[in-house]
């Protein structure tokens, strides 16, 4: 689905009764089939722009619109750094919640989960509860867990920033694996450069204070059967651009604590 961000601003009032303006004249367009990555330094509103596209918070100004859903509410999967799987429920049982709810017969929620359980490489832990799960088999639930519904677009935050190194470079891989077998049209929050050009068609970076683009960046190399060599040293240029828009602002963000 093609979803056109416009002209959105967000306004909030302080513990001091001022008015903080999060985001300001935000516009663009999250094509149908695109993995669109938001990065920004801290504080600069990538949350709060995710948690208004996503129908989470409403915006002070501007609209989100949902191409073709005729004033239905869109589809929509969303995976946050800490996943909220519900303890009593088993892998499968949290991986259908969103099914369920959909009302569709037994046998369908059945093979739908397993689709996605398997998709996530968590086949043969069906049955487990989320207590004993590790933070990246947690993560992988997460997301069968909003793929399962299908949805016209998929939000994440952050969803792995609270793993070890190791787990999060396996879990970008995955991600990209997965994504390219359902292609589904992503925003994606991030602080760190490197994962947004591993992942994105475009970047967005946005500035802080108030939150604006400062610049949109297509990451231009293939998704799929990426020579190493040549992908190391194009990524590190995206990374390097991206770094010299981000610099500035990440300093003043890191004064001011
Ligand atoms: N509920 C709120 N009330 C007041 N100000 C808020 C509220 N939520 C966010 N803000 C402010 O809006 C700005 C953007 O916050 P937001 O959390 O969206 O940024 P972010 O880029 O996601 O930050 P981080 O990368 O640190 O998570 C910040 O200045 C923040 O203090």
């Amino acid at each position: 689905m093609r979803i056109v961000i416009e002209n959105v601003g967000k306004t909030f009032i302080d513990s001091k009764k001022r008015e903080v303006t999060a985001l300001k004249n935000i516009d663009f367009i999250i094509e149908e089939q695109e993995f669109v990555l938001l990065v920004g330094p801290s504080g600069c509103g990538k949350s709060t722009l995710l948690n208004i596209v996503g129908g989470l918070m409403s915006s002070s100004e501007g609209t989100v619109y949902f191409e073709g859903t005729q004033g239905k509410e869109p589809n929509l999967g969303i995976v946050f750094q800490e996943i909220a799987l519900f303890p009593w429920r088993t892998v499968f049982e949290n991986v259908v919640y969103g099914l369920e709810e959909k009302g569709i017969s037994k046998k369908e929620l059945q093979e739908k989960g397993q689709i996605y359980i398997d998709m996530v490489g968590l086949t043969g832990f069906e049955d487990a509860y989320p207590k004993q799960l590790s933070g990246g088999m947690k993560q992988r639930a997460g997301i069968a867990r909003a793929l399962s519904i299908e949805p016209d677009l998929l939000l994440m935050d952050e969803p792995f920033s609270a793993l070890d190194a190791q787990t999060r470079t396996l879990m970008q891989e995955e991600l990209l694996t997965i994504w390219n077998r359902t292609r589904l049209s992503t925003l994606y929050v991030t602080h760190n450069i490197q994962e947004a050009v591993y992942l994105a068609d475009r970047v967005i970076v946005l500035s802080r204070h108030p939150g604006q683009i400062k610049d949109i960046i297509r990451i231009d190399m293939p998704k799929v059967g990426r020579d190493k060599e040549q992908y190391r040293n194009q990524s590190e240029q995206y990374a390097n651009q991206i770094w010299e828009l981000i610099r500035h602002d990440a300093e003043e963000a890191l004064k001011e604590g």
